[in-house]
């Protein structure tokens, strides 16, 4: 919370707007186990997606590299840092910053003699809250670039969608003329 409360400071949000929504909001844990493949070039290890989290807080658990971050259309391999934990990016926090900040689009490698193993944090608003960008931030000079939609609705349509790079972000970004409120 308190690395959300400084983002929101960070991006001229009002506090009480986040904490609203993630305070008592929906945590979930994810760990991977990569087993090692003799192939690693032929094989993903997690295709390229963002995370449709507000945040994601990762430990590379052994210390095996793998993460790669497509930065300018480039994929950039992460590096391991001993004591130290990725944080991302999500798509709600990319939506609620209305799109000043950009989520994360990330994968993971496979290591031809190693096994790797991640445990990825996931921080989620509250399921009664909304999705949208921040009312603090909008104006007249700053119109929504994203629709605003149920916790609720989110995960149904994100979990009935294939995933594919930040193709669900795309889904929620306003189109020229549309109406702010679908
Ligand atoms: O294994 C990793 O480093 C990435 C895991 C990840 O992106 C995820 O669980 O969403
Ligand atoms: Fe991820």
């Amino acid at each position: 919370m308190k690395l959300l409360e400084l983002m929101a400071q960070a991006l001229k949000i009002d506090k009480g707007e986040m904490e609203e929504m993630f305070e008592d909001g929906m945590q979930s844990i994810r760990m991977t186990y990569y087993p090692p493949c003799p192939q690693p070039e032929q094989v993903v290890g997690l295709r390229p997606h963002s995370d449709a989290t507000g945040l994601t807080i990762l430990l590379q658990v052994n210390g095996v590299e793998g993460l790669q971050v497509k930065r300018n259309g480039v994929w950039i391999p992460v590096k391991f840092l001993p004591d130290a934990f990725v944080v991302n990016v999500g798509d709600i926090l990319e939506i609620l910053s209305n799109g000043t900040y950009s989520s994360a689009e990330h994968m993971a490698t496979v290591n031809s003699t190693k096994e790797r193993i991640s445990t990825a944090m996931f921080f989620n608003p509250k399921f009664s809250a909304a999705i949208g960008p921040a009312t603090s931030l909008i104006s007249a000079t700053n119109p929504p670039l994203y629709k605003r939609v149920g916790v609720e609705k989110y995960v149904k349509d994100y979990f009935s969608r294939k995933l594919t790079g930040k193709s669900f972000l795309d889904n929620m970004k306003i189109e020229n003329g549309e109406a702010a409120s679908t």
